[in-house]
């Protein structure tokens, strides 16, 4: 499991280290200069005679990246360090100097034209501008350095030294222009913003440079690796049947969108759930391609309800009702076209499946008025824990990372999809992979609050996964993805 911490809880997690004297910054510069070095022979077959560019700003992180320069400039880089604020780390700019780095002022207008220079002349730029400090986004002569270096062609590597300069560090937000990195470098603990969108797309690749820290409490977020998807997965016993195994219900499709309740159904069968029952218009279109379903009303432990569902289908509509209104004792699923149904107030085990657009609906019909998709796409955790907080549910906003904000606030930030995955059907997939995992562990689904959102994002990894599977580096259909599912399970729970 991928796991991060807010700036306040590493800031804490610091502080008896820095009173015992171990020198973090001396550890973060030595790990992130090894990882410069590295990514530059990989680039050019050698470090020896790169030419470097940090971006300094006023804090610890501008400290890390001059450390990080001087140690450069001993293995034959030529850094040029760039400071964007009037007073930098003193003894980071001191050791530069020692080290014989060129400095350059962007806070004197005069110089720019060096600056500039220097940028399109470098191999590798460090953007060491704002680290866990930076508040309200990169301004002034920092703004200005991140348009030179985002213009510069042939593009540097680009690495970001802790975080991308200029994001929301806690909540993943960008907050005005940030340096698009190949590679992140980040001390001791990953951040949030590492894991959520839109600011972990900013990120590129992550390593971690251990600093022996020991952060308390729960992280802030959470991303789930094989592993632990492994451990979430309902494996049948020797003496399973299939009703112990789960039967799901799917209320899903219509007269004029069977093709939502086929795919909501392929998720849900290929996932491995004991049983689906299918309720809706669509019922022979769902049994050609699904002919292990049963059609009608029966007993089940958990729901699927909402994908395909037209707003004028009242017949579909009422079943909907019918099924929240017995929310209390078993998970449910609320994807696209139930999400209008909703009670007030539901238990974590109820878990909504949005989009931004269908979120910022969502919000604005409960009093948060105004509310935009792009509102949502700008800041979706904080969106989809207004939701949470306002319904109780599990909240599953789905993006290109995809979040999930469950029972007490926990959240997981899932990025295993390919891009091709934004294709229409995808979703009812995704809601019947879920609905499989919610009826395969209803009863603790029921009980433990927190195992909806672990199992949300379970499902949306297997769901990215699948879709790389079906046909990898390519386009995929809905039902490939489905398809792809048994494989994927497999793989995972024989590991
Ligand atoms: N702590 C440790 O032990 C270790 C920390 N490490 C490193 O330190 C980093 C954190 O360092 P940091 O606390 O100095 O914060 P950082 O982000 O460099 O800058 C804060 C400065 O920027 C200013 N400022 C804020 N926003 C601004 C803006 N928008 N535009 C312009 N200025 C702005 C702010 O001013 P203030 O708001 O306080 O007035 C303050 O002066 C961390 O990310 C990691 O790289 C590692 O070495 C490991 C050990
Ligand atoms: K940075």
């Amino acid at each position: 499991m991928l796991t991060s911490w807010t700036a306040d809880a590493v800031r804490a997690a610091e502080e008896p280290l820095l009173a015992a004297g171990v020198p973090l910054m001396g550890r973060a510069a030595f790990g992130l200069a090894g990882h410069v070095a590295r990514a530059l022979r990989e680039a050019r077959g050698r470090v020896r005679g790169a030419r470097a560019v940090l971006l300094v700003g006023p804090g610890n992180n501008g400290g890390d990246t001059l450390h990080a320069g001087a140690l450069l400039t001993r293995r034959g880089v030529a850094v040029t360090a760039v400071l964007a604020s009037p007073r930098v780390h003193a003894d980071g700019l001191a050791a530069l100097t020692a080290a014989h780095g060129r400095v350059l002022r962007a806070t004197d207008g005069t110089g720019r034209a060096d600056v500039t220079a220097a940028v399109r002349a470098a191999h590798v730029v460090l953007d060491g501008l704002l680290g866990i400090g930076g508040r309200g986004g990169v301004r002034g002569p920092a703004a200005w350095l991140v348009e030179e270096v985002a213009a510069a062609q042939p593009r540097p590597l680009v690495v970001a030294v802790d975080v991308p300069s200029g994001v929301g560090v806690d909540d993943g937000t960008r907050q005005g222009a940030v340096l698009d990195a190949d590679l992140t470098v980040t001390f001791g603990v990953r951040k949030p913003a590492l894991l959520l969108p839109p600011a972990a797309h900013a990120a590129g690749r992550v390593v971690l440079v251990d600093l022996g820290l020991d952060p308390a409490g729960a992280p802030a977020a959470v991303r789930l690796e094989a592993e632990d998807v492994a451990t979430l997965w309902p494996v049948p016993g020797r003496a399973a049947h299939k009703y112990a195994r789960g039967v799901l219900g799917v209320v899903a499709g219509s007269a004029r969108y069977p093709g939502a309740a086929v795919l909501s159904v392929a998720g849900a069968v290929r996932a491995g759930v004991g049983m689906v029952r299918y309720l809706g218009a669509a019922g022979p279109q769902v049994l050609a391609a699904h002919p292990e379903v049963v059609v009608g009303d029966g007993r089940v432990q958990a729901w699927v309800v909402g994908s395909g569902v037209a707003p004028d289908d009242d017949a579909q509509r009422e079943r909907v009702r019918d099924v929240l209104a017995r929310a209390a004792h078993e998970p449910v699923v609320v994807d696209a076209g139930a999400l209008d149904l909703l009670p007030e107030r539901v238990p974590a085990h109820v878990v909504l499946t949005p989009h931004a657009g269908e979120l910022a609906a969502l919000l604005a019909a409960r009093g948060a008025a105004g509310v935009t998709r792009e509102d949502v796409e700008a800041a979706p955790l904080a969106h989809a824990r207004r939701a949470h907080e306002l319904t109780g549910a599990t909240v599953l906003l789905k993006g290109a990372t995809t979040v999930v904000v469950g029972h007490g606030g926990a959240v997981h930030a899932q990025a295993d999809a390919p891009a091709w995955l934004a294709t229409a059907g995808a979703g009812d997939v995704l809601g019947g992979v879920l609905g499989a995992l919610l009826a395969g562990r209803a009863r603790d689904a029921v009980t433990d609050p927190m195992l909806p959102a672990a199992l949300a994002a379970a499902a949306a990894a297997v769901h990215g996964w699948a879709a790389h599977a079906a046909n990898p580096g390519g386009p995929v259909a809905a039902a490939d993805v489905a398809g792809a599912v048994p494989g994927v399970v497999a793989r995972l729970v024989s590991a």
